[in-house]
């Protein structure tokens, strides 16, 4: 590299930032597809398994808990190899879960690939997020994000529609087969195409000194950083409720509470698509513009609407009204792109070399949360006796989501009693 190139000032945000940020996000819509194929392929996949709907939940239970169980590990290797290395291993190792999931001749197989997808996945989300700290300017860091979120949420839709379409149309093989191709040419344009950095002379990534050990080390740095326990606690606050009611318990709610048809049913949970891609571009030119008042704004009025909105719901008999359920659905949706902020608290209490570590820590929050709550509910129904869909009331509902309210009380006390120091962390960066 000429001593020019080397010298010529960096230009945060301009058009190779967007191409990198852009691959990242190959990466990111390539993993929800992933992540959601399993649910996308229904009926077929208690089909082609001769097994229940119920027992292919535990296919979701696995990806989910390998997910959160690597975020910290993925963090650490996000710090010591980069996004480049991480996104592309994501790829890879998706692509070989497919696979497995395609090939698959005993269930066991099948479930040890879906495993294997949890692993790639979460490799994926913090190393984009790591990209974009490191090629877009602060301010306009938090927008990128929420934008990354809401475009890879369309890798969801992706799995419903053209990837369903292809299972019915070619078979199970084909359509796990044709994804895992596509993971292997994902990891492939992202190795040959994407720089970790704007301040690297070349795709290398420019390894910390110290090996894996000082990555580690830099774990301890990012957990004494009160941003990274802050970002933990408005991931873990913020995020459970809607995807309880989107993932697991939602259905069954208003089914019971409401008295709703399963189709009007999911057709209200779906309409939470919407909403988010309406909020996340909102939120994250907030959170850019406005670091100190308008993040702590977005997390405790979410997190406030969606307290308030859900007691009234549970101390007052259903039906409910529809602008009423309306409005519930905006507050729960918001905590999705409010669920985001915890990463841009983050990004500027932390030190880059930390980074990952920090991030990866900070997103298992909310699915630590998520898994307290799948899990309470199922407890809670079973303490009433509701142990099978057709034992579901209105009352045992009601009873099973107040488990919420616990974890609410602990995640609200946490960001508060965080977030002073958090800010004056932001404000000493910034002077
Ligand atoms: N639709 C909003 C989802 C919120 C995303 C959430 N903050 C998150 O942590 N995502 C991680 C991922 O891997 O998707």
């Amino acid at each position: 590299m000429s001593e020019t190139t080397k010298n010529a000032p960096i230009r945060l945000g301009g058009p190779r930032a967007y191409f990198m940020w852009g691959m990242g996000l190959l990466g990111y819509l390539f993993a929800v597809i992933c992540r959601s194929s399993m649910s996308a392929a229904g009926i077929e996949a208690a089909n082609h398994f001769h097994t229940t709907s119920t027992a292919l939940s535990g296919f979701l239970y696995l990806q989910l808990f390998v997910y959160a169980i690597m975020q910290v590990p993925a963090g650490v290797l996000l710090d010591r190899f980069g996004a480049r290395i991480l996104i592309s291993c994501g790829g890879l190792f998706m692509a070989v879960g497919q696979s497995l999931v395609a090939l698959a001749p005993v269930t066991w197989l099948a479930v040890v690939g879906r495993g294997v997808v949890g692993m790639g996945d979460a490799l994926v989300f913090i190393s984009v997020v790591r990209l974009i700290s490191a090629w877009f300017p602060t301010r306009q860091a938090p927008l990128l994000t929420q934008l990354t979120s809401v475009t890879g949420g369309l890798g969801q839709i992706i799995s419903l529609y053209p990837f369903a379409w292809l299972l019915r149309l070619a078979g199970w093989q084909t359509a796990f087969l044709t994804a895992a191709g596509t993971g292997v040419c994902v990891a492939a344009a992202i190795l040959m195409t994407v720089r970790d950095d704007p301040h690297q002379s070349s795709r290398r990534h420019e390894r910390p000194e110290g090996g894996l050990k000082s990555a580690v080390r830099g774990l301890g740095s990012a957990l004494h950083s009160p941003g990274t326990i802050c970002g933990f606690f408005v991931h873990a606050t913020t995020w459970f409720p809607v995807n309880m009611m989107n993932q697991l318990w939602g259905i069954p709610f208003l089914l019971a509470v409401e008295g709703w048809s399963r189709g009007t049913a999911s057709a209200f949970l779906g309409a939470g698509v919407v909403i988010n891609m309406v909020f996340g571009p909102l939120m994250g030119r907030l959170a850019g513009v406005h670091p100190i008042h308008g993040r702590a704004a977005v997390v405790y009025v979410s997190i406030g609407a969606q307290i308030v909105l859900w007691t009234i719901l549970l101390l007052t008999p259903g039906p409910h009204p529809m602008w009423f359920m309306v409005l519930l659905l905006v507050a729960l949706t918001s905590g999705g792109p409010a669920s985001n902020i915890a990463m841009d608290y983050v990004r500027d209490t932390n030190r880059p070399a930390n980074l990952g570590a920090a991030t990866g820590f900070a997103n298992t929050g909310g699915f630590l949360s998520s898994a307290i709550v799948f899990l309470g509910v199922g407890v809670l129904l079973d303490m009433q006796g509701a142990t099978d869909p057709s034992l579901y009331t209105a009352q045992a509902m009601r009873m099973a989501t107040l488990i919420q309210y616990p974890l609410w009380v602990v995640g609200l006390t946490g960001f508060t009693l965080m977030l002073r120091p958090t800010l004056q962390a932001i404000r000493e960066r910034r002077a």
